[in-house]
């Protein structure tokens, strides 16, 4: 059945959110759709710019007016749809909801979304009236972008990844909060860098004495410094030695992938380490294969090159490397790119890759505005 073209728009001026606004207007998404703006701060005033007979913001909780939506599209956080979403659905709404928040993404009605990946996935889905679109981690998200090819062509036996994830998967304040730290420790030693002759090391002292001494407030958002420094703990503690964000990569990857229990087959183990870096908005990740077969490198770069619209193969020389592998080449862009591919020392099953993606993009809103268009054009 034809899905209709009212789509409520929840938590659109967040960062997420605001991000999908702007791919939504670069894809001329809303001249498909009839956009109703929700908000849970300003219910009654002005929508965007892009609003056409619904010029002002409703009430984000009010439950009769987000039934009047075909589609409701929220970036508003796992909060919101906790405490929404259910009272939707008992209130007797049959919609599409799509979704950038975790709290729904492991439901067994809900499918994550990532249609470059998963469309089979997606369109059984649809076939068999699903309604729930969530978006996936964005490390995870990216990743598959990225290497799902070699996952599509049955080849993985297992994969570790080392992640190097950017301040914004914390949110708006986070980035400041870096900056600001960055900005700190500049100032705390500029008479020093300003005079070629001072020593390294006196520098280098000071900025760990700063690091040290950054008050509660410098560091309200991650808890302790992150610039100049790492923090290899993202999300929750799981108490068995894990963090939700590692735990993500393997319950993730395979609901993606339409495989495990639910799906009537076995998961591909998938584990590491996720490490916040002082990068701004994109997520890298080194990736360790275990294949199940000896496959030659360029037939694995031939693979990955050819498996969508948006993942590139960097050569793997030192310059291509720099040049194109980096987050400060990434961010903004809807490239994600695949580098340092090589055998190694483990044996010729054992497969290292390097990727990035902009965990706004890919990692977030891209496959929400994608999952919307499939609806509408479905
Ligand atoms: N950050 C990330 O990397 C990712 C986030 N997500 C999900 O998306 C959700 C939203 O994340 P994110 O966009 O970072 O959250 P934000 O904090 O940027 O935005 C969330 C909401 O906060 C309200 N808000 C309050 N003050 C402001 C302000 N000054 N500027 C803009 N909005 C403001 C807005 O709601 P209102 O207009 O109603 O007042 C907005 O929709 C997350 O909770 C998470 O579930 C998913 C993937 C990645
Ligand atoms: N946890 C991610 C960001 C995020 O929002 O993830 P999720 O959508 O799985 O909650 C990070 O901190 O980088």
């Amino acid at each position: 059945m034809k899905v209709g073209n009212v789509v409520g728009l929840v938590g659109w001026r967040g960062m997420v959110g605001s991000v999908l606004m702007d791919r939504m207007q670069a894809e001329n998404d809303f001249a498909l759709i009839e956009p109703v703006f929700f908000s849970t701060s300003n219910a009654g005033g002005a929508a965007p710019a892009m609003a056409k007979n619904e010029k002002t913001l409703k009430d984000a909780h009010d439950i009769e007016a987000l039934k009047k939506c075909d589609i409701i599209l929220t970036c508003q956080g796992g909060d919101y749809t906790n405490e929404v979403f259910p009272k939707l659905r008992a209130a007797g709404w049959n919609g599409h909801w799509i979704d950038a928040a975790s709290a729904l993404r492991m439901e067994k009605d809900a499918v994550i979304v990532l249609d470059p990946v998963n469309m089979p996935v997606i369109k059984n889905a649809m076939a068999n009236g699903g309604k729930n679109w969530v978006g996936g981690n964005c490390t995870v998200s990216c990743m598959l972008m990225g290497v799902g090819a070699l996952y599509k062509a049955g080849l993985v036996e297992w994969m570790s990844t080392q992640t190097y994830q950017a301040a914004s998967g914390g949110g708006a304040q986070h980035m400041r909060e870096l900056l600001t730290q960055y900005g700190t420790l500049n100032a705390e030693v500029k008479a020093l860098l300003d005079d070629p002759k001072s020593a390294i090391l006196e520098i280098d002292r000071m900025v760990v004495a700063k690091q040290r001494a950054l008050t509660a407030a410098e560091t309200a958002n991650f808890g302790v410094p992150l610039g100049g420094s790492l923090i290899p703990w993202i999300d929750k503690d799981l108490g068995n030695g894990q963090s939700r964000e590692e735990w993500k990569g393997m319950a993730e990857t395979n609901k993606i992938l339409g495989l495990g229990a639910d799906f009537g087959s076995s998961e591909i183990p998938v584990d590491g380490y996720c490490v916040r870096v002082g990068a701004m908005r994109c997520h890298s990740q080194a990736l360790t294969f275990k294949l199940k077969k000896d496959v030659p490198v360029a037939d694995i770069e031939a693979m990955i090159a050819a498996d969508n619209d948006w993942v590139k193969v960097v050569p793997n020389t030192r310059e291509a490397t720099v040049q194109d592998l980096t987050p400060v080449a990434v961010t903004g862009t809807m490239t994600i790119p695949v580098g340092r591919i090589r055998k190694l020392a483990m044996g010729p099953e054992y497969v290292g890759a390097f990727t990035i993606g902009d965990q706004l993009l890919w990692g977030a809103a891209e496959p929400l505005r994608r999952m919307l268009r499939i609806l509408l054009e479905a």
